[in-house]
């Protein structure tokens, strides 16, 4: 079965918690522990709202994609610190969008 991105990052990820953190950037992360996490999503989430009022003005989304990225890479180094992964937020999502996603999908299915 072939892997979604989100998941051979995520195993990349976990398996840089025991890695040397002078030749890797996570493995170096989960080395400076939380707070050093915690301070690169914050510093992401401010360049993220920043590039989306840029690519208000400009029409421009190309550094907003590039920032959003900067922003799910780092949440996900949150998430492997603290033994929680992409799935868990995919699950999450799953259950809200719950019935009425599966009322979206009978109506479609209905159409075809
Ligand atoms: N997807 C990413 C990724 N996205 C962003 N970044 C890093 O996140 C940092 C972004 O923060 P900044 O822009 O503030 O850059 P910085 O000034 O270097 O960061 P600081 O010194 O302030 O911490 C940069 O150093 C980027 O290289 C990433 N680093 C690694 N990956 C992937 O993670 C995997 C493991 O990487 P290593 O641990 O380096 O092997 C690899 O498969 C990589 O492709």
């Amino acid at each position: 079965m072939t892997q979604s991105i989100l998941e051979q990052l995520d195993a990349v990820l976990s398996s840089r918690k025991d890695g040397d953190p002078g030749s890797s950037y996570v493995a170096g992360l989960h080395h400076k522990g939380l707070n050093k996490i915690l301070e690169k999503v914050g510093e992401e989430a401010v360049e993220t709202v920043l590039a989306a009022k840029d690519a208000e003005l400009d029409g421009d989304n190309s550094k907003l994609i590039y920032e959003t990225a900067d922003l799910w890479f780092h949440s996900l180094v949150m998430l492997s610190h603290l033994g929680s992964n992409h799935q868990q937020v995919l699950d999450e999502l799953a259950r809200r969008f719950g019935l009425s996603g599966l009322d979206e999908k009978a109506a479609r299915d209905n159409q075809s």
